[in-house]
């Protein structure tokens, strides 16, 4: 028995896979196994998992990359089967998991809403009182009436999340689901999710984003290895992934920075450390790379401020930004930034040579390679990040005048050459000093700044005596303030 307060109650749950070296281990296996003859190893995806989740609770599901999330929610929401353990669920279950895993492809998607509709136990008139809101709300126009094996994996997003939170279920299970989608529509998703929370519906969703998941929900998990790790508060779970995350820093030290680094490359401002190592670059193979033709980006790393690759900062670390492009004409001069965006696309800080006064050649002839290391001291909100890089122009003639230049006059000199969006991503993780979790600041950006505090004591009094309130100005420096707290 449960408690009546207890939505979903998940007890020593624990999913087995087995797995083979070679193909024909598998074929072997499910022939002779009865034989006592087994092949291959056991793989315990999920083990010795137990919470409760509260009706009413959005409750979290968070972990690294095959922690065993997917696994879970699938268990919950009744298309796996556990090997050990049970889920005891009190309602109606509506999952989103993979992307169009409940419809019928060859169906439309008006078609599969009913379908859905009447799965989940609705009557006809439920669902046909809600069939008008759902395609409101997946908005993705006449496309509605065309099979869905036709839609792109944003149409079926749409249409899932409009079905999965429209069917007045008891419990949403949501896998991920709010990494696709554009910017409009997550927002959106957010507002239903809220309502949902309104109404008391328990939701339980999976994800990698971490502002979302300290934002929506009330509890969670975290899973490492297919084990909880930590069950409480969501921010306190967030908290725990990051640090989890900061030990799965990737190459080595020795991997990363090359001893005998490329010595022609002329550095023209001191600083950064050595040239990363073709190792610590990042597969552009996938990135999107947007060029005039004149330019192209050979390589773009990340590394922390000893040259170590890695995609994970604490807060208030220096990450530096590597880029290499290639000339395939020649130009006057180049002008190399970086630009970091948040997990919403806002853009949280961008900024180029020009802008950092760098010293850079005049002229830059076809065939030469320019080589940008951009050092940015991530003083960001704890959460995901990716990056842009590019290559640009102006002319020699522009770049003696611009002192002189508005803003304005400066962008319309500017000739991109070369851009590459959404490379990446990187997270910046809490900072950690003596164990305890440190919170320099709140909201997206640490801005650099300064507090005095004054101190005027009541008129009258023995401090007003002996203290000048201009006297006891104190600043964030220990000394001043000790200065202050002797004269008093
Ligand atoms: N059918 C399967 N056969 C063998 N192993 C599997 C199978 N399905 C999942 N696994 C393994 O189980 C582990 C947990 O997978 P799961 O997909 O649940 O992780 P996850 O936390 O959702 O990961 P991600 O964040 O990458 O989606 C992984 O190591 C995965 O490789």
């Amino acid at each position: 028995m449960i408690a009546d307060d207890i939505a979903v109650s998940v007890r020593d749950l624990g999913r087995v896979y087995r797995l083979y070296a070679r193909p024909q281990d598998r074929l072997k296996h499910s022939l002779l196994w009865r034989f006592g003859r087994k092949y291959g190893c056991e793989f315990w995806a999920l083990r010795n998992v137990s919470f409760d989740v509260r009706k009413g609770e959005t409750f979290g599901i968070i972990g690294r990359n095959g922690a065993g999330k997917s696994t879970l929610l699938q268990i919950i929401a009744g298309i796996l089967e556990p090997t050990v353990g049970q889920v005891i669920i009190r309602g109606r279950v509506a999952s989103l998991l993979e992307l169009g895993s409940g419809f019928n492809p060859e169906f439309t998607g008006r078609e599969n809403i009913l379908l859905n509709g009447a799965i989940l136990g609705l009557s006809r008139a439920e669902v046909k009182e809600r069939v008008e809101e759902i395609i409101a709300f997946a908005d993705i126009g006449s496309f509605i009436d065309q099979p869905v094996k036709l839609y792109s994996s944003g149409m079926l997003m749409r249409l899932a999340f409009a079905v999965a939170t429209h069917v007045e279920a008891d419990v949403v299970v949501i896998d991920e689901v709010l990494a696709v989608g554009d910017v409009f529509f997550r927002q959106k998703c957010y507002q239903r999710l809220e309502r949902l929370r309104q109404r008391k519906v328990t939701v339980l969703m999976a994800s990698h984003a971490m502002t979302e998941v300290e934002q929506f929900c009330n509890r969670a998990i975290l899973l490492d290895k297919g084990q909880v790790v930590f069950q409480g508060t969501a921010s306190e779970a967030v908290k725990r992934y990051y640090l989890l995350e900061q030990l799965d820093r990737t190459p080595t030290l020795s991997e990363a920075v090359s001893p005998d680094h490329d010595t022609s490359a002329q550095q023209l401002s001191p600083g950064p450390p050595p040239w990363p190592t073709s190792k610590a670059f990042l597969d552009l193979s996938k990135v999107h790379q947007v060029s005039d033709g004149s330019a192209i980006c050979t390589g773009v790393a990340l590394t922390n401020s000893s040259g170590k690759p890695t995609r994970v900062f604490a807060q208030g670390e220096v990450a530096f930004f590597h880029s290499e492009f290639e000339l395939l004409r020649d130009i006057e001069v180049p002008i190399g930034g970086v630009v970091i965006q948040n997990d919403k696309g806002i853009h949280v800080h961008g900024k180029n040579t020009l802008q950092y006064g760098s010293r850079v050649p005049r002229c830059v002839p076809r065939g030469s390679r320019l080589r940008f290391s951009q050092q940015i001291t991530l003083a960001l909100q704890p959460g995901e990040y990716t990056f842009e890089v590019g290559l640009a122009t102006i002319s020699g003639r522009v770049y003696d005048r611009l002192k002189d230049l508005t803003h304005q006059e400066l962008r319309d000199h500017v000739f991109r050459l070369c851009h590459l969006s959404q490379v990446g991503p990187f997270r910046v993780t809490w900072r950690v000093e003596w164990d305890t979790t440190q919170l320099t600041h709140h909201g997206v950006a640490d801005l650099p700044g300064e507090c005095e505090v004054w101190f005027i004591p009541p008129s009258g009094s023995d401090l007003d005596k002996t203290n000048s309130d201009a006297e006891c100005r104190g600043t964030t420096s220990v000394g001043e303030r000790d200065k202050c707290r002797n004269r008093a």
